[in-house]
């Protein structure tokens, strides 16, 4: 059998315990034992609900590099029939954060053992798929004086081999906002249908006329997605539903076309109350900010990545993803990134496998980032 790196080993352990926004008990506190074991001398560590700031203080610093890497999962059910499957059924790292959480707990150990300039701080963040953890942990005490110069992230890419960084300029990730929209007509017996006001028929029909905005109201060479996620309705094959709950996300490119959505679907959800006698009630749930990258920080991180000789550099085209990371670009100038894991199913499939090769390579190359970077004047 292969022999496996200390950092694959605990992305195998991470892997195993997934857990939801903000419920990362376990998952922080297998963080924290971690960090307990490394030297003490020039780290400083704070929790923040189910989150971790751990500050590396430099030999001299002139300034703060920040790293985040986000802690929670999905709910999903993991089908990679891996002996290290996750152990919280229902629950999976869906999404590569248990990679991200591994990637950086291998750079911090290396530079808690060879400390560089400047500071550098690691932002272990719950939440990012929901509700978002990025914002209020930005808003907090600790951030706002521990707040660095520049942030950095990496998410992993299924599609990209291993050794693959893909990142671009601007617009890297889409403004997103949760949607979910409850029906309330009339329940019956399945033979009366005359009687009874069908939410199932009522939020199919809604389903499909919400496809129209992104066809018909969005310019074309704008962007737009609604993905209807989950449905759920009625309570018995032999019974008209009461009601019915749509759940989705919507995704623009553009501010200004998030909010023409948001008001095509309010007035469809308005004509679906008309047409089919119900009521309807809309949440907007959880909305991100775009990922934006600075250009100057991007191009230069491309540059050294170029030349570095370890890794293969893609400028890559902005995706409809969401992050809440996004918030924490809004307030400190940095990029995100995609990391090569190459694995056949993707993002949020429930036989995601990433190439662990990955894993050491990416820890590889960050601290060669970080050193340079951080004992730069700039
Ligand atoms: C990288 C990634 O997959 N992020 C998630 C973020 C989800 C935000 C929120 N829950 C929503 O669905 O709008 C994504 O689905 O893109």
């Amino acid at each position: 059998m292969k022999a496996i790196s200390r950092f694959v080993a605990i992305r195998r352990d991470l892997h195993q315990i997934p857990e939801l926004g903000f419920q990362e008990v376990k998952t922080q506190h297998y963080l924290l034992r971690y960090i307990q074991s490394l030297p003490q001398e020039r780290l400083q560590v704070r929790t923040w609900k189910t989150g971790i700031f751990v500050k590396v203080n430099g030999t001299s610093p002139r300034k703060t590099i920040g790293y985040r890497a986000d802690m929670d999962g999905l709910p999903i059910r993991e089908e990679t029939g891996l002996p290290y499957r996750s152990t919280h059924d229902g629950c999976m790292h869906a999404c590569g954060h248990d990679v991200h959480m591994s990637i950086a707990l291998g750079v911090l150990t290396h530079f808690a053992h060879h400390p560089i300039q400047d500071d550098l701080l690691f932002i272990f963040q719950p939440a990012e798929e929901g509700p978002g953890g990025a914002k209020p942990m930005i808003e907090s005490d600790i951030m706002q004086e521990w707040k660095p110069d520049m942030i950095l992230a990496l998410h992993i890419a299924p599609e990209y081999p291993v050794g693959t960084i893909a990142t671009k300029e601007g617009l890297l990730f889409a403004n997103t906002s949760e949607l979910f929209i409850d029906l309330k007509g009339k329940g019956g017996h399945a033979a009366f249908p005359h009687l009874a006001n069908d939410m199932v028929v009522a939020a199919c029909a809604l389903v499909t006329q919400l496809q129209s905005i992104v066809a018909r109201n969005v310019d074309p060479l704008d962007s737009a997605v609604i993905t209807i996620g989950k449905i759920t309705g009625g309570t018995v094959q032999n019974v008209i539903a009461e009601r019915a709950r749509l759940e989705g996300t919507i995704r623009t490119l553009s501010a200004a076309a998030m909010q023409k959505v948001k008001r095509r679907i309010e007035a469809i959800v308005h004509g679906v109350e008309v047409a089919y006698e119900c009521e309807a009630a809309i949440d907007y749930g959880a909305m991100y900010h775009q990922v934006y990258n600075d250009p100057e920080l991007t191009a230069e991180f491309m540059k050294f990545a170029a030349a570095h000789g370890g890794v293969n550099v893609i400028s890559c085209k902005e995706a409809m993803t969401g992050e809440d990371f996004g918030y924490m670009l809004a307030d400190i100038p940095g990029f995100m990134f995609w990391l090569g894991v190459e694995s056949p199913y993707g993002l949020h499939h429930a036989k995601l496998a990433p190439n662990e090769e990955a894993i050491d390579r990416a820890i590889a190359f960050l601290i060669d980032y970080f050193s340079w970077k951080g004992n730069s004047e700039v």
